[in-house]
């Protein structure tokens, strides 16, 4: 059985941060996750969850200079201690709130500065992992499509997989968000299944729209099945752009929590 968590970054953007928690507690949500709450103090947003019962499941390390176009610092050479910084605000955030993950994001880079920029992903992940392995919580990256965010330096599942490997800690996972993926690469039943054990949050959202995940081209319903028929033990986080009030566009949360029966007969061998 699916279960759902709310990002807030997108989902109940009409409110204050820590009123949204307890709107998308009021819709049924036991979970949420947010990218970049750091204005909030930690108390009044611990005391939000508290209340509302619900648990923050992921937080995003802060993307750098945004009006210069950094979109996070974990591959940027030359960048390692402002990225330090980043993983150390969002660990100390997190733990104060419960949190169980941190994205820590890589940021964009130019092509020819690809191999560099991922030596420096690996170190800066070493040591992320390790200090976050302290506070109990998981390491998650995001391939993003260049679509969107163009040169952004994480854009693969493969390429994730490939650097989790070489970073070798057990607590970097990959946060398997559906749309970006089907965006840049597709197959998204056989990359579920082929990196089931080292994906630690999955996320979704329309595609191409990144509407409500009820229309466009991934039937949601067979994902949620692929899913449990994997045994996949996470959440998956609604992370798309409402296409008006939030509450009104939550149909999609009662059909895929009930019945996620394959639409197709084939078998999904874990
Ligand atoms: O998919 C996304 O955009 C987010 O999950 C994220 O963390 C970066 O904005
Ligand atoms: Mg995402």
């Amino acid at each position: 059985m699916p279960r759902f968590s709310a990002n807030l970054g997108f989902l109940f953007t009409e409110r204050p941060e820590t009123d949204r928690i307890t709107a998308a507690a009021a819709a049924g949500f036991r979970a949420v996750e947010m990218h970049w709450p750091y204005q909030v103090p930690a108390s009044d947003m611990r005391d939000a969850l508290t209340k509302a019962q619900v648990t923050m499941l992921g937080l995003n390390t802060a993307v750098g200079n945004a009006a210069a176009g950094d979109f996070g610092l974990g591959a940027l050479p030359g960048r390692e201690s402002e990225f330090e910084q980043t993983v150390d605000q969002a660990l100390s955030y997190g733990a104060a709130i419960g949190a169980t993950a941190v994205h820590c994001m890589a940021g964009v880079v130019s092509a020819e500065d690809f191999a560099a920029a991922e030596r420096t992903f690996v170190s800066n992940l070493k040591e992320a992992a390790d200090k976050a392995a302290q506070a109990s919580i998981m390491v998650l990256l995001e391939p993003i499509n260049h679509r969107d965010k163009p040169n952004y330096f994480l854009s693969r599942i493969e390429q994730a997989a490939s650097i989790i490997d070489q970073v070798g800690r057990t607590n970097v996972k990959i946060m398997f968000d559906c749309y970006h993926t089907q965006i840049t690469q597709g197959d998204l039943t056989t990359r579920l299944k082929t990196y089931l054990d080292i994906i630690g949050h999955v996320q979704i959202a329309a595609v191409p729209s990144r509407a409500e995940p009820d229309e466009g081209e991934v039937n949601y319903r067979d994902i949620c099945s692929v899913l449990d028929r994997l045994g996949y033990q996470g959440w998956i986080g609604a992370e798309y752009k409402p296409r008006g009030r939030t509450e009104d566009g939550l149909g999609w949360l009662r059909a895929l929590s009930g019945n996620t029966t394959p639409s197709s007969s084939r078998e999904i061998t874990a």
